[in-house]
Order: C-alpha cells, then structure tokens, then sequence
C-alpha cells in the first residue's frame, strides 16, 4: 500500500506547524540558515518544538554551516533529522549522530545514480531544482524526467510543488515523500493552512488512485 509522505518546510510560526500536523504532514522542516527568509534561531524553533505532539519528525536545514552551528543547534532542540542543503561532503554531513538527507540541485547532465553513491550514508536523497540565484527555496519545479529510474534510495521530491502539480509529480515520480515550502504559503515564511489542506488531499488522492481505491 502506497503512502507518500510528506514535509512542510520553513516552518516559524507553532500555529503553521499546527495546521500542517491536522492536515497529516509526517516531518515539519526548520530552517537554520540567516539569508533564508524562513531562518529561525534554534530557540524559536525549540519553542515550536516543545509544544508538538509526538510522531512528528522534525527536520532541521542546514546551508554550508560549520560543525559548531550544527552542534549547537543539535544540542538545544529536539531534532530528529538533519538536511543539507548546500555543498557538504558525505563525511561532514554523516558526522552529527543523527540521520540526515542531503539536498541535490538538479540541472541537465547531473549524474544522480553517483550522487547517491557519494552520499550512501544519507537515509534519503532530497531532489531539489538547482538555481544560479539561490540555494533553495526557489518555488520553482525542475524537469521531473531527469530523475533516473535506477535509484534506489528513498527520494523526497522537493522544489517548485504546490496543491496545483503534486498530484502530478506524485504520479509521475512516485517518491517516497515530497517537501514543499513556498507553494503552501501566503508570503515568505507563513504557511496557508488552506493550502496546506488542499496540498495534503492531492497527495491522498494519487494515493488512492495508486492503490486502486477511491476517497
Ligand atoms: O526555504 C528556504 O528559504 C531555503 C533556503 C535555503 C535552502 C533551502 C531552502 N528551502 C528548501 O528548498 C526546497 C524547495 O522549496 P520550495 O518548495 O521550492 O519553496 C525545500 O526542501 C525547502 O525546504
């Protein structure tokens, strides 16, 4: 039976974590990178943290940041995970004790299948939409047909998704989970509940349709 996860990332307010648990959201991404507009300090996310119910894994972003920021950040929050999100090798990226996915940017001519051989300590590879203009968070989808069928890790399709082509990139990728930020809110940093509603039944709808029933 097929059950696509799903990640809400960049989250700053608890009322948007909220919503995005209600809705069914598995994982809940915090972002610890100061140029984002969706950056938190580990005590704001902590905040958050503290006041969720359980069964929700919590995702932290990282960007290039050095050793101490993780620790730091790993030390006063109740991380489950952690994402890399710029250009970290696999040794720095395995070396926190706690499961990561590394964030690839994808463009034409990427080697996927040796992206996920360098990283075979990640517990998934993050697929992203590269951009000369920023690292992440762009808003932008990338060509799906890129991803090659050979992969064998569990792939979370992120970039560019929105309520009006998950359904879409959950059929045609069939991922493990997707992440998705900009597409589910009203400005830069804060979540739509509504969006998230409608994104979250895309989601059990394709999955319905997978596994042959009906919603
Ligand atoms: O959200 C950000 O601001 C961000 C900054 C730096 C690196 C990654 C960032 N976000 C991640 O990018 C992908 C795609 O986001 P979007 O759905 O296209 O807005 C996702 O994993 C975000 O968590």
């Amino acid at each position: 039976m097929t059950r696509t996860r799903v990640k809400i990332c960049g989250i700053t307010r608890l009322e948007d974590a909220l919503s995005a648990i209600a809705a069914g959201a598995d994982a809940l991404g915090f972002v610890f990178y100061a140029p984002s507009p969706r950056a938190v300090t580990a005590a704001q996310a902590q905040a958050i943290m503290a006041a969720l119910p359980p069964f929700v894994s919590k995702v932290g972003l990282f960007v290039n940041a050095t050793v101490e920021e993780v620790r730091q950040v790993i030390a006063s929050t109740d991380l489950d995970c952690l994402q890399f999100h710029g250009d970290e090798s696999a040794d720095y990226c395995a070396q926190f004790n706690l499961p990561y996915y590394k964030a690839i940017r994808v463009k034409p001519g990427l080697n996927l299948v040796q992206c996920e051989e360098d990283f075979a300590s990640a517990s998934a590879l993050l697929l992203d939409t590269y951009s000369e203009k920023a690292v992440g968070g762009t808003g932008e989808a990338f060509d799906w047909s890129l991803i090659p069928a050979e992969m064998q890790k569990p792939l979370i399709l992120a970039g560019g998704l929105n309520p009006e082509n998950v359904m879409q990139a959950a059929q045609q990728v069939q991922p493990y989970a997707l992440d998705v930020s900009g597409g589910v809110e009203v400005q830069k940093g804060i979540k739509s509940p509504q969006k998230i509603a409608v994104f979250m039944q895309q989601v059990l709808q394709s999955d319905a349709a997978r596994n042959g029933r009906l919603v």
